[in-house]
């Protein structure tokens, strides 16, 4: 089905020029199989595949080519993409609901740089906090840090949520078997819930002794993180007593909001600062990174910066033709807008990445669920698809038969390792560990195959009855990395960071505010109110929630 009902109006004569032809586009390519795609052009990955540093990304499962992408590519040019992409990399307050800058490519800017600072004291300030949490990761690492009574930190448990909990666990769990952390183990845990289910289960194995928990709140006002510190910090009273001692040895806090901290009984050494101009779901590079650098130590942090940091002068430098993140977005916008698919899939081929889906679902549709332009219109495209995901091989045995066989049109991100387990050798087990990565591998790339071409996937089937056939034409991006390391996933997550950024430009929406969330959160304070008999509803509530409410007190 074509997706221009109408070309969008702008306003700006260029860029409707360029929807206009690429609504051409669409229609030369609507009723164009992937499977035709492929048999008319032997040359088709050739032409329609990137790679740069650790990273490839094949594009010709997608139902495009050379003469359509070439209209994208006009598209981001009459959206002066190149121009946004320079005041993103400034100190330029492009977050314009906020009035803030959107600096988190300065968090991943190396020391040495030659670079300009975009204001006064950014990239020093930035150093300086790292080094306070060099500090700290080794003196946990090397069993300096002590509980109150003088026993070692054993257990660590990030409280945070949304960007300052789905970072560093996605990050933390895809490097969990670094080679860098071989000789220290110590326990990382996360702890998010509001419900406190996750917190529950662990303070059940923890010990108060051997405990440290980190706040990690860029505004330290959101009451799932406080709730869930405040359940912490009861629980470490009742069995070490209370006190500036206990504050001290047993949690650190890292926000933007120093006053709050210092409130809540951080004690100022162990406070981590990070700024207004890094947004929460771009904040893993920061101080909010300490449980990926606990994980990887400060060598592996610094290498996870520096994937990001190649990443983002790619993104600043290199041509749109081959700019992976330009790529990734304009891949989107001909899915989302030209040929209306409004579903992606996020499936890693590697179980370490199984955070990935939910930290691209809050990356993604928190910057780009958007339906206001930043001149206060309403947009007349449809922005961010919904997005989903699970481990790709887990995956294939509970929702893959909706994208073969299913009425929705799903386009998938196909992530995995090209090398595994070649590091460890000596050991006796790796031999067949590297025949389960093949395995994976496989599956990924057969799944992708079977999905793109359908039938033509296996000449020689026959005649299929209709409940066993494939249509095919699912479009796919693969991604491989050379290797999972800190370097390539710095790499491949700062891609996804710019493609946003990409998308939002062509759309007109500003990718760096999350308004849509404030409002339930007022609302859930009122309710909670009500609960627990403490107040009275500035508005009468509907029968759905008064009914509810009933049940809940009847219990
Ligand atoms: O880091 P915090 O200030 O506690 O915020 C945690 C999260 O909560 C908010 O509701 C936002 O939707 C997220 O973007 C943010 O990452």
């Amino acid at each position: 089905m074509n997706a221009f009902k109408a070309i969008p109006d702008t306003g700006n004569a260029a860029i409707q020029q360029a929807w206009a032809e690429l609504a051409d586009e669409a229609k030369r390519l609507q009723d164009t199989h992937l499977a035709e795609m492929f048999s008319a052009d032997p040359e088709r990955f050739k032409r329609l595949n990137v790679k740069h540093g650790p990273m490839l990304l094949d594009y010709s499962k997608q139902r495009l080519d050379n003469s359509a992408l070439a209209k994208l590519g006009s598209l981001a040019d009459a959206c002066d993409l190149k121009e946004w992409i320079e005041r993103l990399f400034s100190a330029e307050p492009i977050n314009c609901t906020e009035n803030r800058a959107a600096m988190h490519w300065a968090l991943r800017v190396p020391a040495d740089t030659a670079l300009q600072d975009p204001a006064p004291g950014v990239f020093s300030s930035v150093q300086s906090q790292l080094e306070k949490m060099g500090g700290m990761v080794r003196k946990i690492h090397n069993g300096q840090w002590r509980g109150m009574t003088g026993e070692v930190i054993t257990d660590v448990v990030n409280i945070g949520v949304g960007g300052s909990d789905l970072g560093p666990l996605m990050v933390s769990r895809a490097l969990n078997d670094s080679t860098l952390i071989r000789d220290k183990p110590l326990g990382i845990h996360f702890a998010s819930s509001m419900d406190g289910s996750q917190l529950a289960q662990l303070l059940k194995l923890l010990k108060p002794q051997n405990t440290l928990f980190i706040v990690s709140s860029k505004s330290f006002t959101t009451v799932d993180t406080l709730y869930n510190a405040n359940t912490a910090k009861v629980w470490l009273e009742r069995s070490l007593g209370g006190g500036d001692e206990l504050m001290h040895c047993h949690f650190i806090g890292v926000s933007s909001a120093q006053q709050k901290m210092n409130d809540w009984g951080i004690h100022p050494e162990n406070q981590l600062q990070i700024w207004d101009w890094v947004g929460g779901r771009y904040s893993l590079w920061s101080c909010i990174g300490l449980p990926v650098a606990l994980r990887i130590g400060m060598i592996g942090f610094n290498q996870l910066l520096a994937g990001a940091h190649l990443m983002d002068n790619h993104f600043r430098s290199a041509p749109w033709q081959n700019n992976i993140p330009v790529l990734m977005a304009l891949i989107g916008i001909w899915n989302t807008n030209c040929l209306n698919i409004n579903a992606q899939a996020i499936l890693p081929y590697d179980g370490r990445l199984e955070k990935l889906p939910a930290y691209l679902e809050q990356l993604e549709m928190e910057s780009n669920g958007k339906s206001v332009t930043r001149d206060g219109q309403m947009v007349q495209t449809h922005t961010c698809p919904v997005l989903w995901g699970e481990v790709g091989p887990n995956a294939q045995h509970a929702f893959y038969q909706l994208l073969h066989q299913g009425t929705e049109v799903v386009t998938c991100d196909f992530i995995a390792p090209a090398l595994r387990y070649h590091e460890a050798m000596h050991n006796s087990d790796s031999e067949e560990l590297v025949r389960q990565h093949e395995l994976a591998l496989a599956n990924c790339l057969a799944q992708s195959r079977l999905l793109a071409l359908g039938e033509d996937a296996l000449k020689g089937e026959g005649e299929l009855p209709d409940y066993k056939r494939y249509r095919g034409n699912q479009p796919s991006s693969t991604i491989l990395l050379k290797e999972l390391s800190p370097f390539s996933l710095g790499a491949m997550i700062a891609a996804y960071e710019h493609k946003v950024f990409a998308q939002s430009v062509i759309w007109g929406i500003n990718p760096f505010d999350q308004w849509g969330v404030e409002m339930g959160k007022k609302i859930a304070t009122e309710t909670l109110g009500v609960i627990r008999n403490e107040a009275k509803p500035e508005y009468p509530l509907d029968s759905s929630t008064n009914g509810l409410i009933d049940f809940i007190k009847n219990q």
